[in-house]
């Protein structure tokens, strides 16, 4: 049995005051009971959110980390300084970082082994942009994505990543994809964990969906067979929105 998991990614948005205007109002409205949720927020928020969502069962995490546990790297941050903050979670390989920030599958590779090494939970995430879909290579891109992604994890540690399927093109655009469209890829996804590992890791593993995912769209994704969850952007930006979406 998968639990659900709801997950805010706040991108570069939010101070330090809405943050924790933002987790008084989650301790105050609970999430549905056997969903678990998230926060994904900027790092130098991390510490004071641990404090202020201790006691509400929404968890934290990162959006990034460093491939490196230390060293001579300006401006980065590692998989154990999240740690210490008192995250769980860390968001890793988002179409953003590929895209603005010259992340490559194999670096994605790296910090995923980084992570679940430091007792982190990796976010994995992979999706394909509108041209590679137009052109019918999603499942080809994502196998690709997802393959190296987890390249030399073993396992019993494969079970503890979770991967989230995000279409470039339904990013912050409006356009969802249709459940079914959704549930296909993550099912395809499913069948890749499946061939690499075993059905007993495939069946375990969390897929989450994400692109444009609210309040009106979170419930007919989460009747999907092969949908665990969302990664949410836009619409995890409000409190009351979010809550919304954690109590599907
Ligand atoms: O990580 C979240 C995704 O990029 C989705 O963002 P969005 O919900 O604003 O489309």
């Amino acid at each position: 049995m998968r639990t659900p998991l709801i997950a805010g990614n706040w991108k570069m948005n939010k101070t330090l005051d809405e943050a924790l205007a933002f987790a008084r109002y989650l301790g105050e409205h609970a999430p549905k009971n056997g969903v678990e949720t998230l926060i994904c927020a900027p790092a130098p928020l991390l510490y004071s959110l641990a404090d202020a969502l201790a006691g509400t069962r929404v968890a934290l995490g990162a959006q990034n980390m460093h491939h490196e546990a230390q060293g001579a790297f300006t401006g980065e941050i590692s998989a154990a300084m999240i740690k210490d903050t008192g995250a769980t979670y860390v968001i890793l390989g988002h179409s953003e970082r590929r895209q603005l920030f010259g992340e490559t599958d194999a670096s994605v590779n790296r910090k995923t082994i980084c992570a679940l090494k430091e007792g982190l939970t990796p976010i994995l995430c992979c999706g394909e942009s509108l041209e590679e879909r137009e052109a019918d290579r999603t499942t080809e891109v994502i196998k690709a994505q997802v393959i190296s992604g987890l390249h030399g994890i073993a396992e019993a540690d494969v079970t503890k990543v979770v991967i989230a399927y995000e279409p470039i093109w339904a990013i912050g655009t409006g356009k969802t994809a249709s459940s079914a469209d959704a549930n296909e890829v993550c099912a395809a996804i499913r069948g890749i964990i499946s061939d690499l590992y075993s059905d007993k890791a495939a069946e375990s593993l969390r897929i989450l969906y994400g692109g444009s995912v609210n309040t009106d769209t979170v419930k007919g994704l989460m009747a999907e067979a092969d949908i665990d969850g969302a990664l949410v952007g836009g619409a995890s930006l409000a409190a009351e929105s979010f809550h919304s979406l954690t109590t599907f």
